[in-house]
């Protein structure tokens, strides 16, 4: 287990004094996180409950090992030497070739174009097709493919993995050509960005309760004069 760091959009409930901040806990950024201190602009009538949006940042408990779409991520020590960095939030270049005219998928590190091959695998195109767009290294491997299928895999290399390091031995069988391939992002792990509405929601929401509650306060004393 490890701890990791997170912010995201938060929904705080707290006590507040008067019309202020309230602090409390929220939720934090999806999907990955769970709950975290939220701190947010709230309304609460003299001492009392107050709740707002904000920012939730804080703390969470996850396993060392994320795996999104058969790949693994923030492990220092990669089976196969491999060290992967945190990936661009952007680009999902890879997932983005995932059909069977425009068939990707990325082993040990090296993004693969497959298109013209389909036809010709042994194991036949629908387990390919399968794969597409993702990590296939453990599909691969799995079946125990021979070295004339491992040595295949450069024919139809198009790119490195986004952060990918080839370990020594390996680099020693790849020329240094390989180093110079364009290097690609297969997935996405996590997006933190704030949608658009939410940032608009954090700001206005509490602006608008804070709002309500003086008019409904003006509105009731304007009633009480009146009678
Ligand atoms: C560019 C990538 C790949 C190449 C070059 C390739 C090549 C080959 C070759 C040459 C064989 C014949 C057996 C051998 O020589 O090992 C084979 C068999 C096979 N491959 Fe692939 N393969 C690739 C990717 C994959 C992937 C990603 C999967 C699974 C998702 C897969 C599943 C299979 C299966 C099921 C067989 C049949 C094995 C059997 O009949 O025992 N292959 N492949």
């Amino acid at each position: 287990m490890v701890l990791a760091n997170f912010n995201g959009a938060g929904i705080g409930f707290g006590f507040g004094v008067g019309c202020g901040f309230g602090v409390g806990w929220g939720f934090g950024g999806m999907p990955v996180n769970i709950l975290g201190l939220g701190v947010g602009g709230g309304c609460g009538v003299g001492l009392g409950l107050g709740w707002g949006f904000g920012t939730a940042f804080g703390s969470k408990y996850r396993s060392s090992r994320v795996t999104f779409q058969g790949m693994e991520f923030d492990k220092k020590d990669h089976s196969d030497g491999a060290s992967f960095k945190e990936l661009s939030k952007s680009t999902q270049e890879v997932a983005q070739h995932k059909s069977k005219k425009d068939c990707w998928f990325v082993i040990n590190g090296r993004v693969l174009n497959v298109t013209k091959f389909l036809e010709e695998h042994p194991g036949g195109e629908e387990v390919l097709i399968e794969s597409a767009g993702k990590d296939a290294t453990k599909d691969f491997e799995v079946i125990g493919h021979s070295k004339a299928a491992q040595n295949l895999l450069r024919k139809y290399q198009v790119g490195v993995l986004q952060g990918y390091t080839f370990k020594d031995e390996d680099s020693k069988e790849v020329p240094s050509k390989e180093s110079k391939k364009k290097e690609m992002s297969a997935f996405v792990i996590k997006n933190d960005g704030i949608p658009k509405y939410a940032a608009f929601a954090e700001f206005f929401v509490p602006l608008l309760v804070a709002g309500s509650f003086f008019c409904y306060r003006y509105l009731s004393r304007a009633t009480q004069i009146t009678y």
